[in-house]
Order: structure tokens, then C-alpha cells, then sequence
């Protein structure tokens, strides 16, 4: 009896439950369990028809390690993973174990983001898989520090940030990243046109940035650069904690810099343009509209 006086049910073992619910005793295996004895489809080799561009794995969850130039300056997160490599028309499949067995080798002293651990990561993982190039993408949230403007008061903000890494054994190296980061907008139109007020909005700039092939870690804090490309341009930044000082503050920048959608994607288009390291880049600004259901949109894309 319990507490409530209820009788106490009297339950089945563990192996009798799995029993009743459908478990029964392993059948008649005559296949080989040596690994030597298995077959090998994935190495077969004849004429397949086509080359693979990419085969690879994607949704690969694995903790990381990120190095700022700000503050936290180290912080671990989770990233999601894709790896890929071409293949030739002669070969059936990849080996597709070899992707995770070379994470796994990776992170036992901690997964780098940083663009000297995925060049050497590439590398080695076209060579372990006998192929002639490879490619890792990571995608993953990054926390920066953000303080109240008056007050000082800290807290963290995040962007989600994409770091990818193309090898090829003749070409040698691509690295594209990405970030996508929330600011405020405040409408122009709204201001011009109004007694009082304007209405603003919360917007996403999504920025893709392919970096030049001599481009190192110690060059700059690429993640630094785009987040201020971002937010300098914008009405004013998102902050985590604001008490009333920091409000008025905000509400007043934003007031001072009104920004179209447009706007936005011109100006920090302008910002990468000028970055030395930056061969290309393409801007999407989507701004969530408070006097609509539906956003606004902006796009450039330009090679330098
Ligand atoms: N090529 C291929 N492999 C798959 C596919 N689906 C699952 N697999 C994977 O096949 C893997 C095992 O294959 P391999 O990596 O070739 O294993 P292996 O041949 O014992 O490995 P090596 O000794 O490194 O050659 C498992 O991790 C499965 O996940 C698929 O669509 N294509």
C-alpha cells in the first residue's frame, strides 16, 4: 500500500516486459562478423555512371571550442557539422565512418574553430579518405559581451556564425564564413512623415563573405569585423539588460539614424567592401515590419 492506500502493482521482470511488448530471441545468423570476411560495397568499383560532386555527412552535433578578440574570449558551444568530398564515377560509395572517426580524433583536446584547425582538418580528411578534396562546414552560435550604454551593465548577445573550408589538392584552399545578427531598424519614412514617434522593427543581417586564400586567424577576428559591419549601420544594437538610462539612450540613437531595409544592405555592404580581406560578399537584410505581418527584404551580392 502507498500513502493513498492504492495496492502496489506487482511488476513483470525487465526481460519479460520487453517480451510482452513484442521482443523475441535473435534468429539464425550465418553472415561473417570479422570485418575482413564483410562485404565492402562501398569500394566496389566499376563504371557508376556519374561523378559525385559532394558526399559527405550533414547534422553532425559536436561540441567546440571558439577564440574571440572580445570578451568571453573563450567559449565552448555546440556547432552542427557537414563534411563532404567529391567522388570519382568508378567508385560506388565514400567511408562514411572516417568522417566521424577523424571529429572524434579532432576533439579529444578540444575542437578549434579557427581557420588553421579546419584547413589541416580538410586536408586530412581528403587524404584519409583516399580522395583528391574535401570540405567542412560549421555552423554554430557565438556569445559576445554587450554592456548597457550608459549604465555598463553586461550581459550576452549571440550570433550564428558559419565557418566553411573547401580543399583541393591542386587548388588548394577556399574559406567562406557567415553570420547572421539582430539589430534595430527605425523607418525614415515614419519619421518624416509623422508628428511623433516612428514605428522601428527588429532586423536580421545576413552577411556570406568568401575571405582571401592568405587570410589567418591572426589577421583579425573576422567575427569581430562582421558583427560591426552589422550593427554599426544600424538604427542601434541589441542589448541584453537595459535599465531606463540605457532605454532612453537606444530609443534616442535609433531616433538619430533612421534606416530603410535598403539602407542597411548598402551600408554594410560598404563596411565589407572596405575590408581587405573580403573577395566577395553577398548582404540579406530582413526587417520584421511593426506596422505589418509581413518583413521587408534587401539584397547585394558583389565580387571585388
Ligand atoms: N557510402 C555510404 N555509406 C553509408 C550510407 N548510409 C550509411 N552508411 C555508413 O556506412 C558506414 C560504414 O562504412 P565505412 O565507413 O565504409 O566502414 P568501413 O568500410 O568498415 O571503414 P574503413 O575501414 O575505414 O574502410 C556506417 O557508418 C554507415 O553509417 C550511404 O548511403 N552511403
Amino acid at each position: 500500500m502507498n500513502s493513498n492506500n492504492i495496492p502496489r502493482k506487482t511488476l513483470p521482470t525487465k526481460e519479460e516486459r520487453h517480451k510482452l511488448f513484442g521482443t523475441v530471441e535473435p534468429g539464425p545468423k550465418h553472415k561473417p562478423v570479422e570485418k575482413e570476411k564483410m562485404a565492402d560495397l562501398q569500394n566496389i568499383q566499376k563504371d557508376f555512371l556519374f561523378e559525385l560532386d559532394e558526399v559527405g555527412i550533414t547534422n553532425v552535433k559536436y561540441p567546440i571550442i571558439i577564440d574571440s578578440a572580445t570578451a568571453p574570449h573563450s567559449q565552448t558551444s555546440v556547432a552542427s557539422f557537414t563534411f563532404t568530398s567529391s567522388i570519382q564515377q568508378s567508385s560506388k560509395g565514400t567511408n562514411m565512418s572516417r568522417f566521424m572517426e577523424q571529429l572524434a580524433a579532432y576533439s579529444v583536446n578540444g575542437f578549434h574553430a579557427d581557420f588553421s584547425m579546419l584547413k589541416e582538418f580538410t586536408k586530412e580528411l581528403a587524404e584519409r579518405l583516399g580522395q583528391k578534396d574535401a570540405k567542412i562546414t560549421i555552423q554554430f552560435p557565438w556569445f559576445y559581451e554587450r554592456k548597457g550604454p550608459s549604465t555598463g551593465i553586461a550581459g550576452l548577445n549571440h550570433a550564428d556564425l558559419t565557418m566553411e573550408v573547401s580543399y583541393n589538392q591542386d587548388s588548394g584552399y577556399i574559406m567562406n564564413v557567415g553570420m547572421s545578427v539582430l539589430i534595430t531598424t527605425l523607418c525614415p519614412c515614419s519619421k518624416e512623415i509623422s508628428e511623433y514617434s516612428a514605428h522601428n522593427q527588429r532586423g536580421n543581417v545576413r552577411m556570406e563573405v568568401s575571405l582571401s586564400n592568405d587570410f589567418t586567424d591572426l589577421e583579425e577576428d573576422w567575427k569581430l569585423a562582421l558583427l560591426e559591419a552589422a550593427e554599426s549601420n544600424a538604427s542601434a544594437r541589441l542589448h541584453p539588460i537595459l535599465k531606463r538610462p540605457d532605454e532612453k539612450m537606444v530609443t534616442e540613437e535609433a531616433y538619430e539614424n533612421p534606416r530603410f531595409v535598403e539602407d542597411m544592405a548598402r551600408l554594410v555592404a560598404a563596411d565589407l567592401y572596405e575590408l581587405p580581406y573580403v573577395t566577395g560578399f553577398k548582404v540579406s537584410c530582413q526587417n520584421e515590419e511593426s506596422i505589418h505581418m509581413h518583413d521587408a527584404i534587401a539584397t547585394i551580392r558583389f565580387n571585388k
